[in-house]
């Protein structure tokens, strides 16, 4: 790594992180950005893998269709998002689902998600997308922008980071892990979540724990995964209510209603109603889907509908599930889950969650209304919601309105109005949505056609410019407006290294990407060989921005009216007075240009430095210490940079179905508000700092895959967390060289926590920002992977850098075609290590493509893993995998 493997310094800001700023906190994207140009290279500070301004951090989950990455968002201050990498085309899986449409009785695992029916995993990939665009609500993950990688074939979706990761439910044993008030608390964001799917004409189809995903406080759980998601038009003509909605574009993939009979989601959760004929087809060909009439003829029984109560169905068994810590019908083989669905009533432990209240048992007496105990009320849910004929079955707002939702809420009528939904919207341009989903473009570049076009295309990031205001495309000049990089690197010349190369052209005057680009469009193509180069360019850009002299930009990049006339003075700018003079063309001459490498020494020569103006956040490493400087932006651009956050976002949460206010947020989590008592603020990492009895908060972040690795005893108390969560914040905020007042702080903290002594801060030694991370990492008291993560993300985020490096298999897309350059792929030649089980599909599947023909291996379907299931250290054991259950 550039910095010698250092401590990081990278500074994640969650939306959902009480202690980011109030502008991240804000961050409520409207529209999804479609974008068609990708840039990609390595960050300079990390030599992290970047596309177009979103730099790689480690991998946090793997699932059928891609996997899933951190990532930061280095034009918005380092936000933390998730990056979705998956291939449009995945033909062995195309081939395999193929195959299985013919084959039904092949085996499957009832622990993973059904797909293969809903066509190819570019079908799928789109309509996840579009069925993503169409959602915007506190309790489903954001979809914020997709890249339509077309040259690679990829697609990167880019959302809203969820930190806290998946639901842990249960323990190795099958026990659960959440005290019964928070699941509650947990089905309250998913009743809300659903609901507002449902009202959209959304059935999720899979909604299970691990599909449901705290942030990064714990506050909130979202519903992630639209994977096997389906739009129903059936079903948004009953949200409206009207008997007619009005339509835009019908789009085929959304309007398609045949794909909702399909079998799709995972078999544990399955509705009776969707497995009615796939469980006997399965068990036996002979019985199945007939029902013998008085006449003894057989004759095919008619399906249930199959509608948003398949929803309801999978809530319940997720709602059984983190009571009990074990599925209410389980079996080791699909078949045998789907009769035990059809067929089998559920039973019920004699005590709920990890507080162990007493059910009561399966069957109970009426109790007298009002005084009816918890475990009555609970059994009383379940049976709503797992009645097998979907037409008894409850409706989410029944649901919603149970005594067992609202126990325990001072103003259960405040919350129901509040989270009460508008009318619906119109369907949208749906066409729109799906066709812009994904380029449709199948031509493929070759390397001689990509050459000669760079050197004559113009160059574009942002294509949907009706998805970021004109005003925002000025603003965000960090990166928005920043020149495209080459995809590909130049061929080299045998003998020659890139050092040499790069000496020539230092030599000749400039260094790629300084080149002014306004002679002639083959300047364009005179970038450098190497990574990125958001840095310099912003800097360079933030300077002649400020003098107003923009660098010269493609025609309509910039909006008429907002164009910085040349002729017009510049405004009076105490920036102006220290920024370089340009020369006739609006650019630097040589000397005063940026470097292409931005070190300490040319950092320090910079005449803007003294006046902090760069527009995004600028670190400069020196030395192997790994020692570094956090310069936040100065105020001008800056300014008009965060700005450019609250004009992006023209809140569709503002339509009328879309309007969640605070109150139902904070009544979803029984916040410190007028609906539930201050005890329930469980969640909150600051609890414990209050002294509230009832934080075991603890207990949410544990093991993997649902799964919590140790008992929630063994947890550490809470008030580490919430010590190592301020550390964190402290360190988040700390963008220089520690101040006295800071180190106190962080003493303070790290006093109470037990793990040890602070150097001064007269010392050097505690300016160095490994310090604070070095004692900001608790002694592994909690075993979890994701638990440490939780604790010490910046140790972490190092590891699983580092891992990245080798690990990451869709690092290596980039350099598909451009492997001829030798001396960036840094990625390959560390690794003699074990591949990981996403590299190891992925080199099957590169095998498979290029032999044309494509192999067929009957075996399970690759599982989807969080980041806890993956050990984030190299070469450590996998620590769980969902153990078979057989049904007694
Ligand atoms: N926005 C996010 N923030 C944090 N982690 C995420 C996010 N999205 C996904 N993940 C993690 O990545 C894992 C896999 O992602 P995802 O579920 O989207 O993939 P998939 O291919 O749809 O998987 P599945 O097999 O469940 O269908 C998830 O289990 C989750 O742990």
């Amino acid at each position: 790594m550039a910095d010698g493997g250092g401590p990081s310094t990278l500074r994640y800001r969650d939306p959902g992180d009480p202690s980011a700023p109030q502008h991240v906190q804000d961050l409520q994207p409207g529209a999804v950005i479609m974008t068609h140009e990708i840039r990609t290279g390595h960050s300079r500070t990390y030599n992290r893998r970047m596309v177009n301004q979103y730099e790689f951090d480690h991998r946090v989950g793997v699932g059928q269709h891609g996997e899933v990455y951190l990532a930061r968002d280095t034009s918005k201050h380092n936000m933390a998002v998730a990056l979705k990498v998956v291939k449009r085309k995945n033909p062995k899986a195309d081939k395999m689902s193929k195959f299985r449409k013919q084959n039904q009785n092949l085996p499957t695992s009832p622990h993973l998600p059904l797909t293969d029916k809903l066509g190819t995993t570019e079908h799928k990939i789109r309509k996840e997308i579009a069925i993503m665009k169409k959602c915007n609500h506190p309790h489903i993950v954001k979809l914020l922008e997709v890249i339509d990688d077309n040259l690679h074939e990829k697609i990167y979706m880019v959302m809203e980071y969820l930190g806290g990761g998946e639901i842990k439910w249960r323990t190795n044993d099958g026990e659960p892990v959440l005290r019964v008030d928070q699941t509650r608390r947990i089905c309250r964001d998913v009743i809300l979540g659903l609901e507002y799917l449902h009202h959209q004409g959304i059935i999720h189809r899979d909604i299970k724990p691990s599909n449901l995903l705290w942030t990064a406080d714990r506050r909130t759980v979202k519903i992630a995964d639209f994977g096997v998601a389906h739009f129903s038009y059936a079903q948004r003509l009953a949200a409206a209510g009207q008997g007619m909605v009005e339509l835009g574009d019908e789009d085929p993939i959304l309007m398609d209603d045949t794909d909702l009979s399909k079998t799709a989601g995972t078999p544990m959760f399955l509705a009776p109603e969707i497995v009615s004929d796939t469980g006997d087809l399965a068990a036996s060909s002979s019985t199945v889907n007939v029902n013998e009439t008085a006449g003894g003829k057989a004759r095919p029984r008619r399906r249930q509908p199959i509608t948003k109560a398949i929803d309801v169905w999978a809530f319940g068994v997720t709602l059984y599930g983190l009571l009990f810590g074990h599925l209410p019908f389980l079996a080791d083989r699909e078949y045998e889950v789907y009769q035990l669905i059809r067929r089998q009533d559920w039973s019920v432990d004699p005590t709920m969650g990890v507080d162990q209240i007493e059910t009561g048992g399966r069957h109970q007496r009426p109790q007298p209304k009002g005084q009816e105990t918890e475990g009555h009320l609970v059994i009383q849910l379940l049976e709503g919601l797992l009645e097998k004929d979907a037409r008894k079955r409850m409706t989410l707002d029944q649901v919603k309105r149970h005594p067992w939702i609202l126990r325990d809420m001072q103003d259960p009528e405040g919350w129901l109005r509040e989270t009460q939904l508008g009318p619906a919207p119109s369907l949208e341009p749906t066409a729109d949505e799906t066709s812009s989903a994904m380029s449709s473009v199948r031509f493929r570049w070759t390397r001689p056609l990509r050459r000669l076009w760079q050197g004559v295309r113009p160059t574009r990031s942002f294509l949907n410019r009706n998805a970021v205001t004109e005003a925002d495309q000025y603003n965000d000049v960090g990166v928005r407006s920043a020149p495209s990089h080459s995809l590909s690197r130049r061929r080299s010349t045998p003998g020659t290294s890139q050092h040499e190369r790069r000496r020539e052209k230092s030599r000749a005057g400039y260094s790629g990407r300084d080149a002014p680009r306004n002679k002639s469009t083959t300047d364009v193509v005179a970038r450098q060989d190497y990574g990125y180069a958001h840095d310099d360019w912003a800097a360079w850009e933030a300077t002649h921005l400020s003098t107003g002299h923009p660098p010269k930009r493609r025609r309509g990049s910039f909006p008429s009216n907002l164009r910085p006339s040349r002729a017009a003075s510049p405004q009076p700018s105490p920036i102006s007075a220290s920024t370089p003079s340009v020369n006739g063309s609006g650019m630097p001459s040589p000397e005063e240009r940026p470097p292409s490498r931005l070190t300490l020494t040319h950092w320090l020569k910079l005449p803007f430095r003294k006046t902090s103006t760069l527009p995004m956040e600028q670190t400069v490493s020196s030395g192997s210490s790994g020692h570094s400087l956090s310069r936040r932006s100065g105020r001008g651009l800056a300014r008009r940079s965060e700005d450019a956050f609250h004009t992006v976002a023209p809140s569709r949460q503002s339509t009328a179905s879309g309007q969640l206010t605070m109150a139902m947020r904070a009544a979803s989590w029984g916040e410190v508000a007028d609906y539930a008592r201050p005890s329930e603020d469980v969640t909150s990492v600051y609890s414990a700092e209050r002294g509230d009895d009832a934080l075991d908060d603890d207990t949410l972040l544990l093991g993997a895959g649902g799964i919590a690795q140790s008992p929630v005893l063994s947890i550490p108390t809470s008030g580490v967390l919430s010590t190592v969560s301020s550390i964190a914040s402290l360190n988040a905020h700390v963008t220089g060289p520690p101040t006295p007042a800071t180190m106190s702080v962080a003493q303070a903290l790290l006093q109470r926590t037990d793990v040890g002594e602070l150097p001064s801060a007269a010392d050097p030694a505690a300016h160095d920002p490994s310090i604070l991370a070095r004692h900001s990492q608790i002694r592994s008291r909690a075993t979890s992977p994701l638990a440490q993560m939780a604790y010490n993300p910046v140790q972490l985020s190092i590891e699983s850098a580092n891992a990245c490096d080798y690990d990451d298999s869709s690092c290596d897309d980039d350099d598909d075609d451009d492997d001829d350059d030798d001396d960036e792929s840094s990625y390959g030649e560390e690794v003699d290590l074990q591949p990981s089980t996403s590299q190891r599909y992925q080199e099957e599947d590169e095998e498979s493509e290029e032999e044309g023909e494509v192999r067929l291996e009957l075996r399970g379907r690759r599982p989807s893993q969080s980041a806890s299931e993956m050990s984030p250290v190299r070469g450590a054991d996998t620590p769980h995998r969902e153990r078979p259950m057989i049904c007694t």
